[in-house]
């Protein structure tokens, strides 16, 4: 379980991104955080995973406070993954190196067997394996992305807006590769989306940011079913 309790932050010195923040996420739920550009959704990952430091409250994973654990120690001993918005894969490199750097702390042998099952899991990853990543269309790269995370299995996965300049169907595709991951894997998810409605339709409970606070909660079938919320942070769509 991901507990954040009372999260202050910021990037610049006197100036709060997030002010005042908690929200939780059980094993093997899927939670999105939703809200207007700027207001803190992403700061807000990124300061779960420890690339920021907390200036008031804290992060925990399990019931232990890691909010000063840096990031690559929460990948390597928290099962924490984590895939940012831009620049999540490399590439210059095949699909397969992107996934042995997925598993750089890994035994080789365990790296070859989770490779086979992620090629399993995903089968483009199988057909282009051998592929520069460079080649791969954009939501080749998000599975791509998204399956270097998982290389060392871990039980919480971070997601930065994964469905970030897909079309449609593209992006129906990655959202079935995340409920995969959560059937197949027990993983659980707190993902940033700005396609909110198409984000709730996969996840269990939302939480709506407005400046740097989490303005609504709730699970998803209640917020979408809330015509206010319709109205006020879904574009005021019906369907
Ligand atoms: N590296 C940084 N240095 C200083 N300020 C930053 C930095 N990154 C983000 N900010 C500021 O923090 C605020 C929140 O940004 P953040 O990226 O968390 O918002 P967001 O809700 O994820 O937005 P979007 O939906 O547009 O991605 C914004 O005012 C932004 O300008």
């Amino acid at each position: 379980m991901v507990k954040v309790d009372d999260v202050v932050a910021g990037y610049i010195k006197d100036v709060d991104i997030l002010n005042g923040i908690s929200l939780h996420a059980d094993t093997k739920e899927i939670v999105c955080l939703l809200g207007p550009n700027g207001c803190g959704k992403s700061t807000l990952l990124k300061t779960i995973a420890g690339y920021l430091r907390t200036r008031r409250g804290s992060v925990s994973i399990n019931g232990t406070d890691v909010s000063a654990v840096p990031v690559h120690e929460k990948i390597r001993s928290c099962g924490l993954g984590f895939v940012p918005q831009t620049e999540n894969i490399f590439a210059a490199m095949s699909v397969l190196e992107n996934l042995l750097m997925g598993g750089y702390y890994m035994s080789g042998e365990a790296r070859e067997k989770r490779i086979a099952e992620l090629c399993d899991l995903y089968p483009v990853l199988k057909r282009k394996l051998n592929a520069p990543a460079a080649s791969m269309s954009g939501g080749e790269r998000q599975i791509l992305a998204l399956a270097r995370a998982l290389m060392p299995s871990p039980r919480i996965l971070l997601l930065d807006e994964p469905s970030a300049g897909l079309s449609p169907k593209v992006l129906h595709e990655v959202f079935d590769a995340i409920m995969q991951v959560r059937e197949q894997e027990g993983v659980t998810i707190i993902m940033v989306e700005q396609n909110a409605i198409e984000a709730m339709r996969i996840s269990d409970r939302a939480y709506i940011l407005s400046l740097g606070t989490v303005a609504l909660t709730g699970t998803c079938s209640d917020l979408l079913h809330d015509p206010k919320v319709r109205e006020l942070y879904l574009g005021g769509r019906t369907d």
